[in-house]
């Protein structure tokens, strides 16, 4: 069919799901087409690949679609064995990494969700946040004892930095958004210093989005969420 060894992936600039799959292709320098989608206006190939969420990111190997962010980074890893893998090759510390991973995942639908707040609510929300980041700082100490390491090209960012990554990379912007402090060093010095490093990676700083769009794209989701503004 001619798709042999053809990479494609199905995304949109501000999901950090599809982020997510971007990061983990450049950071095992596999070469593969991007095909932007527009969320309220999808594409007959992403219904046809993902006919059961409809949701981006899509990965097509080969021909075939995979769905799901993290079960793509899986396959990515299993597929493309000849580059570092992203997940540790020890089991129990593969089960650690995956463990945290689910644990960081429904964040994104918290923050979503305080597009729609304001007032008391907004303030329970971001206090709800904070808590579980108080249980990930402590956690993070299991993972990196010896403190967030200095990505570089011998150490890449793996899996678990990958996830973090993709929901906290743009994190200063969502804050300056809202006029909000959540993610201090002085409550959260690990997870801070943990950002800090992986914005320095070249792969991250390519896929991580510019600043204003990204005010713009908030601004408009919150103009579409937030009730009194209907
Ligand atoms: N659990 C999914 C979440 C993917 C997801 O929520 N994608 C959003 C963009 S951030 C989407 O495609 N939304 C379109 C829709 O819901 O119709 C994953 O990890 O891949």
């Amino acid at each position: 069919m001619g798709e042999e060894g053809s990479v494609k992936l199905h995304g949109m600039w501000a999901s950090p799901f599809a982020r997510r799959v971007n990061l983990a292709l450049k950071l095992k320098g596999i070469d593969y087409d991007y095909i932007e989608e527009d969320l309220a206006n999808k594409s007959e190939e992403l219904l046809q690949y993902n006919p059961i969420s409809k949701k981006v990111p899509v990965l097509v190997h080969n021909g075939l679609p995979i769905v799901e962010s993290l079960v793509i980074l899986e396959y990515i890893d299993e597929t493309w064995t000849d580059s570092p893998y992203l997940l540790p090759k020890d089991p129990y510390q593969r089960a650690k990494h995956r463990f945290w991973a689910a644990f960081f995942e429904p964040i994104f639908d918290m923050m979503k969700k305080t597009l729609m707040l304001q007032g008391e609510a907004l303030e329970t929300a971001v206090k709800e946040l904070s808590e579980k980041l108080d249980v990930a700082e402590h956690g993070m100490k299991e993972i990196y004892p010896n403190g967030v390491p200095s990505f570089s090209q011998e150490v890449k960012p793996g899996y678990l930095d990958i996830v973090f990554c993709s929901l906290f990379g743009t994190q200063d912007v969502i804050e300056e958004f809202f006029g909000i402090k959540v993610m201090t060093p002085e409550r959260y010095p690990l997870l801070v210093s943990w950002i800090d490093a992986l914005k320095q990676v070249p792969q991250v700083q390519e896929v991580t989005p510019p600043k204003e769009k990204l005010l713009g794209f908030l601004q408009f989701l919150r103009q579409k969420y937030l009730p009194q503004n209907a």
